[in-house]
């Protein structure tokens, strides 16, 4: 039996962290799938801490922020550096990663007509500055010399850039090398190949 429970809609969204997280951790994930007609009847709605989905659960623990679960499957499965200095930095990092999601998510749903164009623009201002921190560290991780939950959260963001702009990672030889680096690890590589995972579009509006 899976050991935990994913309950979200049918889109990557801000999910696909923490399903690539457990893949490369060879965990199973059971997941429930919530249609837009069933979430509109609001009973799930009530049930959820904050009103919004996603809801992970672990036994009797539940779950709801997908930071917090990322940040408790750091934890469990050894993804959450080696000391508390290396915790405290790959915290940071998420948090850079949580701030560019943020502007991505608020571009595709609020101004992907009138935004994209200006948000590419930008980007590699925000792009420069996971490299630069990145390369510093040597190791192809963002802290310590082991892949942690920031290091997923990350991917996957960037995965959607590269989506939304091809050539964004081409000035970032040691994102480009990150990204390429996680796509081959065989587990994530069988995951983002899988039918499951491709058919789930990015955003819940389709725009990517
Ligand atoms: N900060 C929350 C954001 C959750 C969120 O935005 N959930 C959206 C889907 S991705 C949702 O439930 N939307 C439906 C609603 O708000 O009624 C997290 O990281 O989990």
């Amino acid at each position: 039996m899976a050991p935990y429970t994913l309950t979200y809609f049918a889109v990557k969204g801000r999910c696909s962290a923490l399903k690539i997280l457990l893949a490369d951790q060879g965990q199973q994930l059971k997941e429930n799938l919530v249609t837009f007609d069933d979430w509109m009847k609001g009973d799930l709605k009530k049930c959820c801490v904050f009103g919004q989905l996603p809801k992970f659960e672990d036994g009797d623990l539940v779950l709801f922020q997908s930071n917090a679960m990322l940040r408790h499957l750091g934890r469990k499965h050894g993804a959450y550096g080696k000391n508390d200095s290396e915790a405290a930095l790959i915290d940071m990092m998420n948090d850079g990663v949580e701030d560019l999601r943020l502007k991505y998510l608020k571009m595709i749903y609020q101004e992907y007509e009138t935004g994209k164009e200006a948000y590419i623009k930008d980007l590699p201002n925000h792009l420069s500055k996971f490299g630069a921190f990145m390369a510093k560290n040597k190791s192809g991780f963002l802290v310590g010399d082991k892949i942690s939950f920031a290091d997923y959260n990350l991917f996957d963001l960037l995965l959607n850039h590269k989506v939304l702009s091809p050539t964004c990672l081409d000035a970032f030889p040691t994102l480009k090398a990150f990204v390429d680096t996680l796509s081959a690890r065989p587990k994530i590589k069988a995951l983002l190949e899988s039918d499951d995972f491709k058919k789930l579009p990015i955003n819940g509006n389709g725009k990517q």
